[in-house]
């Protein structure tokens, strides 16, 4: 079942300025989606349009089947959002201001689900603490405890460990495993590659307002995956003999590595050709190393290409 559907979204700022361009996506139950995108290419606006805090110029969203326009309420009770901003209320204490979100989500009381909630994100010392007086990171993790509070069905994270440190991070990747086990859907922006390849199932990637991506991480990266062959040499070759011309060899650092850049989804890779070739050739080998090609070089490389000139 789709629990996020978006149809041609479009959103055009007063300004004029159009952020979203024509956006279709649909999100499954218990999916974790990754949006990935440079600053200004549109990720918040889509958030925050799905949870219905900015007004769509056209195109239709709806969470769990009601409109977020039309049926505003019944859809944003599903959903926790953990903006990039930080909108505390800075004299409220942390679980006061925990309780508060859940109540006003209609939710009853239900103490023993916020002290879990705030032992998990290591809050629970700092219950009684004012939000003024907690560091950044502890901040976030109160915007995370609010966005749990009424246990949502789907939940929103915009560029949450923007600038924390690895130990929240951490934590966070820790309880987004967690949820995805109870079925809780999960949209997360970031800047951090890393970060989508760790816990997304799908990626998605967005620049100038458009989704020129969205693709099952794994299959992407075997799909768009480039493995490199390192071969370091006893003696550097100041070219490539005849036999090694003509396969997309190369020869780097002043002639001592020899690097063969291959598919990772072909059925044969050719390294046991070139190993043959090499000793047949009489070239001896002091090493070989490979590397894989990671979601950053993909992101990086699609970027690059909608960005060039036409
Ligand atoms: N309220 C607004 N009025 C006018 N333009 C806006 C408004 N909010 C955002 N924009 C513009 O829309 C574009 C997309 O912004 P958005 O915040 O959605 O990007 P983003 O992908 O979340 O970027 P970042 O990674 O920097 O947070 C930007 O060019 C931004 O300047």
């Amino acid at each position: 079942m789709a629990m996020v559907e978006v149809e041609g979204l479009r959103k055009v700022y007063d300004g004029g300025f159009e952020a979203l361009k024509g956006v279709d996506l649909s999100i499954e139950k218990g999916e974790i989606l990754a949006l990935l995108g440079p600053n200004g290419a549109g990720k918040t606006t889509l958030i925050s349009t799905i949870c219905g805090l900015v007004q769509p110029t056209s195109g239709a969203v709806r969470v769990g089947g009601h409109d977020v326009v039309r049926d505003y309420r019944a859809a944003r009770s599903l959903i926790g959002l953990v903006p990039q901003e930080i909108n505390l209320e800075p004299f409220s204490k942390v679980l006061p201001a925990v309780r508060f979100t859940r109540g006003l989500f209609g939710k009853p009381r239900n103490e023993a689900l916020l002290e879990d909630i705030l032992r998990r994100l290591s809050l629970w010392d700092k219950r009684d603490t004012q939000t003024r007086a907690l560091s950044g990171g502890m901040k976030r993790r109160v915007l995370i405890a609010k966005a749990l509070s009424h246990e949502p069905e789907v939940l929103f994270l915009d560029e949450p460990t923007a600038g924390v440190d690895v130990e929240l991070r951490r934590d966070m990747w820790a309880i987004v495993e967690e949820l995805r086990g109870r079925g809780t859907t999960i949209i997360l922006t970031t800047h951090y590659i890393e970060e989508a390849e760790a816990i997304a199932d799908r990626v998605g990637v967005i620049n100038g307002g458009r989704i020129l991506l969205l693709e099952d991480k794994k299959r992407l990266l075997s799909r768009l995956g480039r493995k490199e062959l390192r071969v370091e040499l006893d003696t550097s070759l100041a070219t490539l003999p005849p036999a090694l011309q003509n396969r997309g060899l190369a020869l780097e650092d002043g002639g001592r590595v020899l690097v063969h850049t291959y598919d990772t989804a072909a059925d044969r890779s050719g390294i046991a050709h070139l190993m043959a070739d090499l000793r047949s050739e009489g070239i001896a080998v002091r090493d070989v190393s490979t590397r894989q090609s990671t979601l950053e070089d993909i992101f990086v490389s699609m970027v690059a290409k909608q960005e060039e000139p036409a």
